[in-house]
């Protein structure tokens, strides 16, 4: 895991919208894997500022969000259907039909997990996968006791993942306790995968996924096995790891090994 410990919201929106340029820049026909939540929506807002400036283009990429709400067509304003369509997608110039979310209001779900895996595959694999974490540790609607080898299906949310989540939902609107999630394994055949974190709320599911032991209970975890992914995290998402001075001389070290590669 690489550690990327930096000052605040701001800045970890910047450092992954770079992540994203620079894939874009080297391969126009990318395939990105996209996240909902409140955490990704400035770095959507970056790489809408540098698409409309002309620095960074869609044209090619292909997406696949992580997950959706069961029982939610994409016309809903809280499927995340809409959600990307807002923050993101009708601000640049993607290709919409380029775009996938899971169909929250597929007939068959079981068979529509499927076809996702099936598309996603079809498209080459994902290059780089954008994840936020819950406060309970999960990644897309993966939940605790979640197998860390799971591939896209239906998945109950927990109570937590509910109320955290309400506050997007009217008093009186149907809120789904079901969704359609990548599985852990799915996440984890990403070619590369960077996951965003930000504020207090989010130090102790930051602290299980980075030191705590490799399990169920904490999904994020399973991204210790992973080859390429890079945890990017504010000051106060960081506050609860055991050494911030180590984790950040070792970024330190890492930027001058790029630097020198770049120079050769
Ligand atoms: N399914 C999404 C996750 O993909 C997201 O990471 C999480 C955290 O959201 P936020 O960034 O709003 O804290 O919320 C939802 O449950």
């Amino acid at each position: 895991m690489q550690i990327v410990i930096l000052k605040d919201a701001a800045e970890v929106a910047r450092y992954g919208a770079d992540i994203f340029t620079t894939q874009l820049q080297r391969k126009a026909g990318a395939v990105l894997g996209l996240a909902t939540g409140s955490t990704p929506v400035a770095l959507y807002q970056e790489l809408i500022r540098r698409n409309q400036a002309g620095e960074v283009s869609f044209k090619n990429a292909t997406t696949f969000n992580l997950d959706e709400y069961l029982g939610l067509s994409g016309e809903h304003p809280q499927s995340y259907r809409y959600f990307m369509d807002q923050q993101l997608f009708d601000h640049v110039d993607i290709d919409k039909n380029n775009t996938h979310v899971p169909p929250g209001d597929a007939k068959n779900p079981i068979t529509a997990c499927q076809e996702y895996e099936a598309k996603i595959a079809a498209a080459g694999g994902i290059d780089i996968q954008l994840l936020g974490i819950g406060r309970n540790g999960h990644i897309g609607f993966n939940e605790p006791s979640s197998g860390l080898t799971s591939r896209t299906r239906v998945k109950t949310l927990t109570k937590a993942t509910i109320d955290d989540n309400a506050r997007f939902f009217a008093a009186d609107e149907y809120q789904p306790h079901l969704s359609i999630t990548m599985g852990i394994g799915t996440i984890l055949d990403a070619r590369k995968v960077v996951l965003l974190a930000t504020g207090e709320n989010k130090a102790d599911a930051v602290k299980a996924m980075v030191e705590g032991p490799l399990t169920a209970a904490c999904p994020a975890s399973a991204l210790q096995l992973h080859r390429d992914a890079v945890i990017v995290i504010d000051l106060a998402a960081a506050s609860k790891l055991a050494d911030i001075e180590f984790y950040q001389h070792i970024e330190a070290e890492n930027q001058k090994l790029q630097a020198y590669l770049a120079s050769l």
